[in-house]
């Protein structure tokens, strides 16, 4: 099931029947989007959730230029994700799923080079952040741990003080201290320059329990299509889980999603938004986790 939101709010990240498929080797293809839609608002921090081969990096590289779509459009802060121009790259840090360096380079030299590219770079910025995370910066690239490399791909990508960020499970090998580090670094203070704008963020990542801390909004996704995306502050105030002895009719207002459960027993997921009196607001309130596993089991 999709939810699509929509926000008065000027919107940072925008997707609408979007679709991507890759051709199979002999005959066919496969679907990795399908008719992905949504509108994310500035200022958002978005956790994009799905199990392994979901799509969240396609959609990433698909947001970010990187990946040409089958069919639909998306775009960043209005500007169409085929034709970002100069000046919207500036507000862009991207943080791939493998960290994307030069081995001979250390942390300094990586500073050096990339700065060369960005009117904003900030390298003093970059180096605090770098003690926040305890990363040594004389270090060759490739003799670094993949926790660290991970470290030194978020100090470069947040060195210009970006707008938009979009990463793609930076966390996954920091220890549990460099992750609130981490998270604290995404909302810490901006530039004086740039203290009065927004910073839109979108990160995938399956640390349910550090991103249900954090984001401001979630997407589901689900072979491809998105399942749901919403506020999470809405979703824990209005999904409610009821176990039913019975599959629950499919047309039932506000029924979000149901699955068996075995023994007879259904899952039952309703919005109290749509609900009609039928009792759903008795049902259990779900923790990121647990609406992860009712929309994936
Ligand atoms: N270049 C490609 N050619 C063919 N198939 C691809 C290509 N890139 C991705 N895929 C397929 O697209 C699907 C989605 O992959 P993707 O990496 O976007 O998933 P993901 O949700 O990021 O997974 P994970 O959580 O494991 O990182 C997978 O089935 C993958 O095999």
């Amino acid at each position: 099931m999709t939810t699509t939101m929509s926000s008065p709010s000027p919107i940072a990240f925008e997707a609408e029947a979007l679709s991507l498929s890759y051709p199979k080797r002999f005959v066919g293809e496969t679907r990795v989007l399908q008719d992905v839609s949504f509108q994310l608002p500035e200022g958002a921090v978005i956790g994009l959730v799905g199990r392994n081969g979901a799509g969240k990096s396609s959609l990433l590289r698909c947001l970010l230029g990187l990946a040409l779509p089958t069919s639909g459009n998306s775009r960043l802060l209005g500007c169409p994700s085929q034709a970002l121009t100069d000046d919207l790259r500036e507000r862009l840090g991207y943080v791939a799923q493998t960290p994307d360096l030069f081995g001979w380079l250390n942390g300094h030299e990586h500073l050096h080079e990339l700065g060369r590219l960005y009117r904003d770079f900030d390298e003093r910025r970059a180096l605090a952040l770098a003690t926040r995370l305890d990363l040594t910066m004389s270090t060759r690239a490739d003799k670094l741990s993949l926790g660290d490399q991970q470290k030194l791909s978020v100090v470069l990508a947040l060195a210009h003080d970006p707008d938009l960020l979009l990463m793609d499970e930076p966390v996954a090998s920091l220890d549990p201290l460099a992750r609130r580090d981490f998270m604290r670094a995404l909302f810490a203070e901006r530039s004086p320059a740039k203290a009065d704008r927004p910073r839109s963020v979108l990160l995938s990542s399956h640390l349910l329990g550090d991103l249900e801390r954090v984001v401001s909004h979630v997407m589901f996704l689900r072979e491809g299509r998105v399942q749901l995306v919403d506020e999470w502050d809405a979703l824990v105030e209005n999904l409610r889980l009821l176990k039913l002895d019975a599959e629950p009719d499919a047309a039932l207002p506000g029924l979000v999603h149901c699955r068996p459960a075995g023994r007879g027993v259904w899952h039952a997921l309703f919005d109290l938004r749509h609900v009609d009196g039928i009792g759903a607001d008795r049902g259990q309130v779900l923790r990121m986790d647990d609406l992860f596993e009712e929309l994936n089991a």
